[in-house]
């Protein structure tokens, strides 16, 4: 489970076995055809995939190029999650696990394993850093009109990572009766394969629809990247095809400022939460106006991607996300979750600077978790 060098088990001896069990019965039951049409089965008529490839038009028109954008949004529960929480609780609940713990910053992940928990009859716990849990209240309500216990994290920051770290030691205690199900392509292996096939789905849908609409694949793929989840589900059934990858960090107040989450464009290599990838340095305070970006590592896919030169990873400040954000529910009528946002600016840039004819954007998440944030900046 490494990606020229990165990713990797970098985990205490106590975890390397349950690890490679979890590794084993993945391998074991994914491809079988019961576990595929049950997970088929929830994704259309639970989740609700196939989602619409939707050519922005007004975009386009403003912009000079075709921009597409994948539905992610319409999703179940508001954002891509979904097709992971989906994936893993089966996996959970043939494993004979009674219990799903997850970490969430943006409160869509823990949602969307709030809602595979209720479905399997899974006990739900949450951890969540008392930051996110301030600034994401709409998700908070959610998780626990589902039955979910909502964790409040207030170790170190407060945030992400923290939640991730409490998760962590939650899973070592557990292991028994417990599944971590992890939110992003990040973690141990098997973890950051096991998102990305569950995530693929995108990719496999958006590759098939261009072919069908247009005739042609688009010039390029643009996502944003927290953990990374979104954007290697887009990439990774595209990696063989002549698409251009384009990844939108959060470059939080901007390069120099001190405050960002943006480790693969102004990062270093470091092993974080059992994983070799890129992380943040030391002197810099992980900081994104979206939470679900504000994670100070990245999946380790990611990394061979920037190393291999095979995607390219520009930080989007605060600023040109919110820009993004106001522009694409005026000139479309679609409100963009905050997180996603990061890649409408990034595509919008490409278009403006001519560089690609046809874009292809995944719009992660919607926006209506985001309207007290967006209320703080827009005086409307
Ligand atoms: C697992 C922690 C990340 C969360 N969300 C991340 C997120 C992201 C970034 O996560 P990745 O796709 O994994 O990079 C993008 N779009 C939306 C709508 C998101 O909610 C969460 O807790 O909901």
């Amino acid at each position: 489970g490494t990606f020229d060098g990165y990713g990797g088990r970098h985990v205490p001896d106590a975890l390397e076995a349950p690890l490679e069990h979890l590794a084993n019965a993945y391998d074991e039951v994914a491809n079988t055809e019961s576990f595929q049409t049950d997970l088929r089965d929830l994704l259309e008529t639970f989740a609700g995939r196939p989602t619409p490839l939707y050519h922005a038009r007004n975009l386009s028109e403003r912009y000079g190029a075709d921009i597409y954008l994948k539905r992610e949004d319409l999703l179940h529960g508001g954002a891509h999650k979904i097709n992971n929480t989906l994936g893993q609780a089966l996996l959970a609940e043939r494993a004979g696990k009674e219990r799903l713990i997850a970490e969430t910053g943006a409160g869509q992940h823990g949602t969307a394993t709030a809602m595979a928990g209720a479905l399997l009859g899974l006990d739900t716990e949450i951890y969540m850093g008392k930051k996110d849990v301030e600034r994401q209240k709409m998700n908070v309500f959610r998780m626990r009109l589902m039955g979910a216990t909502v964790n409040e994290v207030t170790r170190g920051g407060a945030g992400l990572a923290d939640a991730v770290d409490a998760a962590l030691e939650d899973m070592a205690e557990n292991i028994e009766d417990t599944h971590y199900l992890v939110g992003s392509v990040v973690g141990p292996d098997p973890f950051p394969r096991m998102v990305r096939d569950f995530q693929s789905v995108i990719g496999e849908e958006a590759r098939q629809q261009m072919l069908d609409r247009t005739g042609s694949l688009p010039d390029a793929a643009v996502a944003c990247v927290g953990g990374g989840s979104n954007a290697i589900g887009l990439f990774h059934p595209l990696r063989e095809d002549d698409v251009a990858f384009y990844g939108a960090e959060g470059g939080g107040e901007g390069e120099g400022s001190g405050r960002h989450a943006a480790p693969l464009a102004e990062g270093e290599d470091e092993v974080i939460h059992g994983m070799k990838t890129r992380v943040i340095d030391t002197e810099t305070e992980v900081h994104s106006v979206s939470a679900g970006l504000d994670y100070p590592g990245v999946g380790p896919e990611h990394a061979m991607f920037r190393a291999a030169g095979r995607a390219e990873y520009t930080a989007v400040t605060d600023d040109e996300a919110l820009a993004a954000f106001r522009e694409l529910a005026e000139t479309e009528g679609i409100i963009p979750a905050l997180e996603s946002s990061h890649g409408v600016a990034l595509a919008i840039e490409l278009a403006e600077h001519g560089e690609h004819d046809s874009i292809l954007v995944n719009l992660s998440g919607r926006g209506d978790k985001d309207m007290e944030t967006a209320a703080e900046h827009f005086d409307l």
